[in-house]
């Protein structure tokens, strides 16, 4: 007895947080905008505090030492994640990047994703795959020059047109890729809205089995259709690259991205092949770069232009500058991004005031351990607050003014690496979105495209506002709709 005694007064207190009811937790007053509801607890209950929502534990953490600790200090006991049953289900049983579980297949996979995927060399063979998603883009913004359209659903569609193309649009070949990708877009969109609703299952893992309100029976649905489109487009690839190289074998050698995860060997830590029988490895990365990367960077196309036509002096200085860098007789390429600074501070202001992810990618301690002087029991959901360490007047300069200078005057100091935990976009530590070049590539291109080709006009009587949708990624919940009209002098490279 003198012993349990003594070890319980040893261990530290789990953080402070609000009290709940009994069974339910805090869940019925968690309210539909968790970002303002954790952004309020935390002023409340300080910069760590815990939450039962249901029988699972979450912990929130909104300062930058404490996400230190977290993501330098602690990273590896913090490295796993806690996917919901629809993520679990969807991503083959965390078969993939974004919800395996810390340990030599995500090594492994994520190795392979970043070396081989987002390289400089492989980003770089499928620019001509981005470019013309892009124009075409534009061409069709062109068709409507005069007629309101939603940004929101234009980048969308760009960004998703982009990424499949880049993905396998060399394997299946353009007659069949437009039918193709609408298929996939429809299985896509009903997988994100599955991701991001609340399931009473996950709340209360007794009542799983019952899955009473059928999201893991739509998961599996889901995941069946995505399987047999994934295989589909697999065997077209596999076919089509076997006829290439014995028709001409130096005809054509450019390659989509899946043609380049195929031909990959793909080995476990201690080098024995791993087995790809039904290439369930290759789905799970197909499935991270089409989900992790297609909501958020539309997401964050539509705060950037909302922002920029609030702030007319910050439109204009991106307009001269792109003049200046591109000038009116020409398209925006991807070589002229980097001389765009003003843009490029604009993306990271907006990424400050509306991050795409405003609680980063929950993690998951592998063990109880101990941050900020408090237990944080094993298996629990850890929140890292980025939105509310983004506006933190002690951070903070102005926190909620639109003020893309402060990004200018040392670029190196916010950056999206996470390597300063006041500045957390693409999250910190070893579990950093390795999608970050292609991200950022993507979003400035569209957004210098857009920008460059057309004028944007409010509607008339229209109010812009700033009001945000929380689904696991952050959006504007009244979708931005704009005017377009022409901007460039010569009408022939709109087409
Ligand atoms: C504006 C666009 C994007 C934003 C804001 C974003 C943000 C994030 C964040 C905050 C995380 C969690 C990081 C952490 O836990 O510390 C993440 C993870 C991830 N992102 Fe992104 N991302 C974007 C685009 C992309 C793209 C284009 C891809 C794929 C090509 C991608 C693939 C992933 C993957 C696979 C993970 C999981 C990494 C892991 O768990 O090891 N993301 N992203």
């Amino acid at each position: 007895f003198v012993l349990k005694r003594s070890k319980n007064a040893a261990r530290r207190p789990l953080p402070p947080g609000p009290i709940g009811l009994p069974i339910l937790g805090y869940l019925p007053f968690l309210g539909d905008n968790l970002q303002e509801k954790f952004a309020e607890l935390a002023d409340a209950y300080g910069p760590i505090y815990k939450l039962w929502l249901g029988r699972k534990l979450y912990v929130v953490v909104s300062s930058p030492a404490l996400v230190k600790e977290i993501v330098r200090e602690k990273d590896l006991e913090f490295a796993n994640r806690d996917p919901n049953i629809a993520a679990r289900i969807l991503s083959y049983g965390g078969k993939d990047i974004a919800f395996a579980n810390y340990g030599s297949y995500w090594r492994t996979m994520r190795k392979l994703f970043v070396k081989e995927v987002m390289s400089t060399r492989s980003l770089e063979a499928c620019y001509d795959l981005r470019l013309q998603t892009v124009r075409k883009s534009v061409s069709e913004v062109y068709q409507m020059v005069g007629s309101p359209i939603d940004i929101g659903e234009l980048a969308l569609r760009t960004m998703i047109g982009s990424v499949i193309t880049m993905l396998w649009g060399i394997s299946i070949g353009r007659e069949k890729g437009d039918s193709v990708n609408s298929e996939f877009k429809t299985v896509m969109v009903k997988l994100m809205e599955l991701v991001s609703k609340p399931n009473v299952s996950d709340f209360f893992p007794v009542l799983s089995r019952l899955d009473l309100q059928g999201i893991a029976r739509q998961a599996r649905e889901v995941n069946l259709r995505f399987d047999r489109f994934l295989d589909s487009i697999i065997r077209s690839a596999t076919e089509g690259e076997a006829r290439r190289l014995s028709d001409h074998p130096n005809r054509d050698q450019r390659k989509d991205l899946l043609q380049l995860l195929l031909a990959l060997e793909i080995e476990n830590e201690d080098g024995t092949p791993r087995t790809a029988s039904n290439n369930q490895e290759i789905k799970g990365i197909l499935m991270d770069i089409v989900i992790g990367g297609t909501d958020t960077t539309a997401a964050m196309v539509e705060w950037v232009m909302a922002e920029l036509l609030h702030h007319k002096d910050a439109m204009e200085k991106v307009m001269e500058q792109l003049t200046e860098v591109v000038g009116v007789n020409s398209m925006v390429q991807e070589h002229c991004l980097p001389k765009l600074k003003y843009l490029e501070a604009v993306v990271k202001e907006t990424f400050r005031l509306h991050p795409a992810l405003p609680l980063v990618v929950p993690r998951s301690p592998d063990s109880s351990c101990v941050v900020g002087g408090y237990t944080i029991p094993k298996g629990s959901t850890v929140f890292l607050n980025a939105a509310y360490i983004h506006t933190d007047p002690k951070l903070w300069d102005k926190p909620l003014d639109f003020v893309p200078e402060r990004f200018l005057e040392d670029p190196s100091e916010y950056d999206f690496s996470g390597n300063n935990f006041v500045y957390l976009p693409f999250g910190s530590g070893r579990r950093i979105c390795p999608g970050l070049p292609l991200a950022e590539k993507m979003l400035m291109f569209m957004l210098a495209n857009f920008l460059h080709s057309f004028h944007w006009e409010l509607p008339e009587g229209t109010e812009l506002e700033f009001s945000n949708n929380v689904g696991i990624v952050s959006k504007k919940s009244r979708p931005l709709v704009v005017i377009p009209r022409p901007r460039l002098m010569d009408q022939e490279l709109y087409k």
